[in-house]
């Protein structure tokens, strides 16, 4: 879908590196995908050489990792070792020629980059509906700083507000019994919990780790997002939730105007 934001800040570096907008042409109509290019130049113009990069999933990463690949094979960065956070990235990642790891042999990460799916106004984050949760959290949680990069669409005024899917990671085995669990947990905001499934047998949708996703709508706001991820994670046959509390540094946010950079 082609979003028009004819008033861009053309003066944006990162707008202009993405070949996007140029002081000659600095108005024209952007796409959502633009939007997200945007961003993501802009999060990689934190990276330096020698640094250890968690490198997140999805429509917005993957122009992360691109750009990573090329300063690589520019010259213009050295020694970059990243750590993917799902299959697909990893594949990604190769394809662009940045060398990989893991979290076994680099627990610690100097900056992971990756899209979310909400974002509220003190930066805690819905991700998952791309289905790596589980690995971003892993990854995530141990960088020194964690940039997320987003188009304005992904702000919420608070998590669940978007009425779209707030992913649990759960095991297989009595996925439905699960699934009523965490339904009833959430029941005074009105959730609905379902298995996510693809294509149109509507098979369920397998993670990178063999598990199923059941996703959350809620019709209300869930209340305390500390209390709701503990009770969520008590819940024996769940694996791992999508809200990432607390754990954002910066949010990089491509809009009609701009670029909007907020710091924890
Ligand atoms: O959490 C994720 C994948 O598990 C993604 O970061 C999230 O879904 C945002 O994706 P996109 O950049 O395609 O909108």
């Amino acid at each position: 879908m082609a979003i028009p934001y004819p008033h861009f800040i053309a003066s944006e570096k990162a707008a202009m590196e993405a070949g996007l907008l140029s002081p000659s042409q600095p108005s024209i109509i952007l796409t959502q995908d633009d939007l997200k290019k945007i961003a993501a130049y802009k999060a990689v113009e934190y990276v330096k050489s020698g640094m250890v990069i968690g490198l997140g999933t999805g429509s917005t990463a993957k122009h992360a990792v691109a750009r990573i690949g090329e300063l690589l094979r520019q010259g213009k960065l050295k020694d970059i070792v990243g750590i993917p956070t799902s299959k697909m990235t990893h594949e990604q990642a190769l394809s662009v020629g940045i060398p990989l790891s893991d979290l076994d042999s680099h627990p610690v990460i100097d900056i992971a980059i990756d899209g979310a799916d909400e974002v509220d106004p003190y930066l805690n984050l819905v991700k998952g509906r791309g289905g790596s949760l589980l690995r971003e959290k892993m990854v995530e949680g141990v960088c020194k700083k964690f940039l997320v990069i987003v188009d304005e669409s992904k702000l919420v005024n608070y998590i669940g507000d978007s009425g779209l899917a707030m992913p649990v990671e759960v095991i297989q085995f009595c996925w439905k019994f699960t699934a009523s669990k965490l339904q009833k947990l959430f029941e005074e905001s009105g959730c609905e919990a379902k298995l996510r499934t693809f294509g149109e047998k509507k098979e369920p949708f397998v993670t990178d780790n063999g598990n199923y996703i059941i996703d959350l709508y809620f019709k209300e706001s869930i209340g305390d997002l500390k209390v709701a991820s503990d009770s969520i994670l008590n819940l024996a046959g769940v694996v791992e939730h999508g809200i990432f509390l607390d754990m954002a540094t910066t949010v990089i946010i491509a809009g009609e105007l701009g670029l909007t950079v907020k710091n924890k």
